[in-house]
């Protein structure tokens, strides 16, 4: 039988991995030469510093060797939606879809009501479509708007399908241009955009007053939840079915039959634990299986809009794919963001992590899980192991047929599925659901069903298929990374650390895969490291690296040149510019001496039970100023903050070290300093400089409320003038 859908493997491998043997051979030619170069004995501060080259060096090559993993054997995947709808026409499974959210301040209602609007608007059978949205705020305003966007639903949704359009998120269809693209419905177009726009600020109004009007209180019997005054940490189970798909009035504008619709925020008590997103998903789970009881589950985050109205099919040509499918316990799609600069400032847009990394992952047994745009499978997220005779029931969603409680009964059996207790002494976050206990539930969870014999593959259309709000200053993106090297040191750290857990159970290359992001925080030390003693050395006349007539300075040359040459053309092929190439190389070195190295220790403290696990969810707006510097790609900083100091500090090092060799060479002539041993720390040194340029003109020139403060300035100022003294003190 035909296949739904393709595997081809990505060209170009031969050349890759032939280049890939040569640096292998000029990292061990690199770390062959700092293990017998070791500066004389009596060297003191030399023999020290040689010596942590090494323990950084032997890091980066291992580090290197880990990587390959998900560069060896890319594959790209390919479906044939025309073959399914020959094959099973409208005949397709239900699907679930969860959406997350967690706070009407940094997720605004109007944003997230306008994803749910676009995953309401697929193009698949609306009786078989549920969406769920879980309020971890517990929020009126967030009802208040998803009661909005059920009514806005009956015109949105023949809009859509009338005129086939995309986005279906009307937020981004409508802020794309002034006018539709066919001038024929033009007319239509702005009674729709004039109802969206009326109905987003009913909504935001609500949100800026923080209060509900009585008068629409009065529509809907689930606003009377509220009528307690219950807070977010502390509330009752709320479920409210807003559309009931199986319900005959529950039509749109042209009587088409709409997708089910339901609020969900599960019970939370200050004494009681909520495992944060995992938990939320878990109550989705749960409460779904009630109501709609999906064979597969689409889960994303609030901000994550569909951008593709065929996605569903796509992932159900991988699912009912009859050689395959029943392998596959989930499909993931990339992250992508539409707020994205030219040059990706803050290095955000993953494009070699979706079009490198992602799919060589999924050369190697499968994709990681990472929290949002994926497809799963109900059984293997509730702790299915695979067996080769599996049959899945692909009729198992509750259809009108199927159904015998009235939808009041229904949502009353719900509640109590949402309650603190509903989970004591049960394997929920465990064995069954998303597991509990690492800020990044994702992929521990992904983890855990690989292991279980499952596989996964990632799937990314031309067309993405979700879109989101990525982060917008330094600030969130340091959050955001903290988050997950932490989450996924944490990991590494723990009795599901991929080698030891996933020994036997997966591949070897697999275990590396996941290792890749495992040890991201890891990088943090050598790093640090390797941007400041090369430069203090510079300065005080200690040589590291061989001299500039030594043939052993050849392997670090090559090795430096082809890795940077290569990660460059990865970055240009895949459509970042080479600006934005170099932004992100900044990016990369600064991420791992702030957010890894906070991760790093945040992971330590944990495992001495020093700190609580915590998920600090994401802001996804900024104020206009901010967004105004980030449109223009100037980085914004603004605030105190210690990150802020130690990246100011390395920058003000680099400075004075180059700056400080400079003069003793203009000084002396050269007569003191053989220029030929220190090459490569000039290059180096220099080379930081050059990359860290943004940082002194936020320091020393700009007058914006984005610059660096000047008491983070006066701080590093401090570290510097300390650190260079207490360098001289042990020299002498
Ligand atoms: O207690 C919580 C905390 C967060 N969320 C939701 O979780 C999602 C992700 O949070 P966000 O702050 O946007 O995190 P990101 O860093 O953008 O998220 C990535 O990384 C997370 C793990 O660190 C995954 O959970 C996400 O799915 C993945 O997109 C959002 O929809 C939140 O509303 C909850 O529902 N409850
Ligand atoms: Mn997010």
């Amino acid at each position: 039988m035909e296949r739904l859908f393709a595997t081809e493997k990505l060209g170009g491998r031969s050349l890759y991995r032939f280049q890939a043997v040569t640096v292998l051979v000029g990292i061990c030619l690199v770390l062959c030469y700092r293990a017998t170069h070791f500066p004389a004995a009596g060297s003191g501060a030399g023999r020290v510093a040689w010596l942590g080259m090494l323990a950084a060096e032997l890091w980066f090559g291992f580090y290197w060797v880990i990587t390959q993993s998900v560069r060896w054997r890319p594959v790209r995947r390919r479906t044939f939606k025309d073959r399914l709808a020959a094959r099973y026409g409208e005949r397709l499974p239900s699907v679930d879809i969860f959406v997350c959210t967690a706070d009407p301040q940094s997720e605004p209602p109007s944003l997230v009501v306008a994803t749910v609007l676009s995953l309401m608007a697929y193009n698949y059978p609306p009786e078989k479509l549920n969406v769920y949205l879980s309020d971890d705020g517990g929020s009126i305003l967030t009802f208040y708007a998803l009661w909005e966007a059920s009514a806005f639903a009956k015109r949105w949704l023949p809009f859509c399908k009338r005129h086939n359009i995309e986005p279906r998120s009307p937020a981004a269809y409508f802020a794309e241009s002034d006018e539709p693209r066919d001038p024929s419905i033009s007319k239509e177009w702005s009674f729709i955009k004039g109802l969206y726009d009326e109905m987003t600020e009913r909504i935001d109004s609500a949100v800026r007053s923080d209060n509900v009007p009585e008068e629409i209180r009065v529509n809907h019997k689930g606003f009377s939840e509220w009528s307690t005054g219950i807070t977010s940490k502390d509330h009752q189970p709320i479920v409210q079915v807003l559309i009931d798909g199986k319900d005959r009035d529950a039509v749109d504008e042209e009587g088409n039959v709409l997708p089910t619709l339901v609020y969900m925020a599960r019970e939370k008590r200050p004494q009681c634990h909520h495992n944060f997103k995992a938990g939320a998903m878990n109550a989705l789970i749960r409460v779904s299986s009630v109501i709609s009881n999906g064979p597969i589950i689409l889960n994303v985050d609030c901000d994550m809009y569909s951008n593709n109205s065929d996605a569903i099919r796509d992932a159900m040509c991988f699912f009912l794919d009859e050689e395959m499918g029943h392998k596959i316990a989930f499909v993931q799609h990339p992250q992508n963001y539409n707020n994205m600069t030219k040059n990706n400032i803050y290095g955000n847009s993953f494009t070699v992590l979706s079009h490198v990394e992602l799919r060589g992952f999924d050369g190697v047994d499968g994709p990681l899980y990472i929290g949002t745009g994926c497809f799963h499978r109900r059984e293997s997220l509730c702790g299915r192991r695979f067996t080769n005779d599996y049959k899945e029931d692909w009729d198992r969603g509750i259809n009108k047929e199927k159904r015998e409680l009235s939808i009041n009964k229904i949502e009353e059996k719900a509640k109590l599925l949402t309650t603190c207790t509903y989970e004591h002494n049960t394997q929920w976050g465990n064995e069954i659901g998303v597991k509990y206990g690492f800020p990044a539930e994702d992929v521990i969870t992904g983890l855990t069903i690989h292991c279980r014999g499952w596989k996964s593959v990632c799937n990314n259309p031309t067309r993405a298929a979700f879109v989101g709000v990525g982060p917008t200053t330094h600030a969130q993106t340091m959050l955001q990374h903290k988050r997950w090297s932490e989450g996924n040191l944490s990991i590494f750290l723990s009795k599901y650390c991929p080698f030891i857990f996933g020994n036997g159970k997966i591949s070897l290359q697999h275990q590396m895969a996941y290792s890749v992001y495992g040890l991201w925080a890891m990088n943090s030390l050598p790093t640090l490291y390797y941007v400041i003693i090369p430069s203090l050395g510079l300065l005080k006349g200690i040589r590291l690296f061989p001299e500039i007539t030594s043939p052993w300075i050849m392997p670090y040359i090559y090795v430096s040149v082809v890795k940077n040459i290569y990660s460059a053309y990865e970055a240009l092929l895949y459509g970042d510019t080479l600006r934005g190439w170099w932004n992100g190389q900044r990016m990369w070195m600064i991420r791992r001496i702030t957010s890894y190295l906070y991760g790093t220790i945040d992971t330590i403290r944990k495992l001495l039970g020093l700190s609580k696990m915590r998920f600090e969810v994401s802001p996804k707006v900024s104020d206009e100023d901010e967004s105004k510097r980030y449109e223009q790609e100037i980085m914004e900083f603004g605030t105190w903050s210690t990150v802020y100091v130690i990246i100011a500090t390395v920058a003000l090092l680099n400075l004075v070290c180059l700056v400080g060799w400079l003069c003793q060479i203009l000084t002396s002539g050269g007569r003191n300093m053989p220029l030929n041993g220190f090459c490569l720390q000039v290059v180096l040194c220099g080379l930081l400089v050059i990359i860290n340029i943004p940082i002194y003109e936020a320091m020393f020139l700009r007058k914006d409320r984005g610059r660096i403060p000047f008491s983070v300035t006066l701080a590093s100022v401090g570290v510097v003038m300390f650190a260079l003294s207490l360098y001289h003190y042990f020299e002498v």
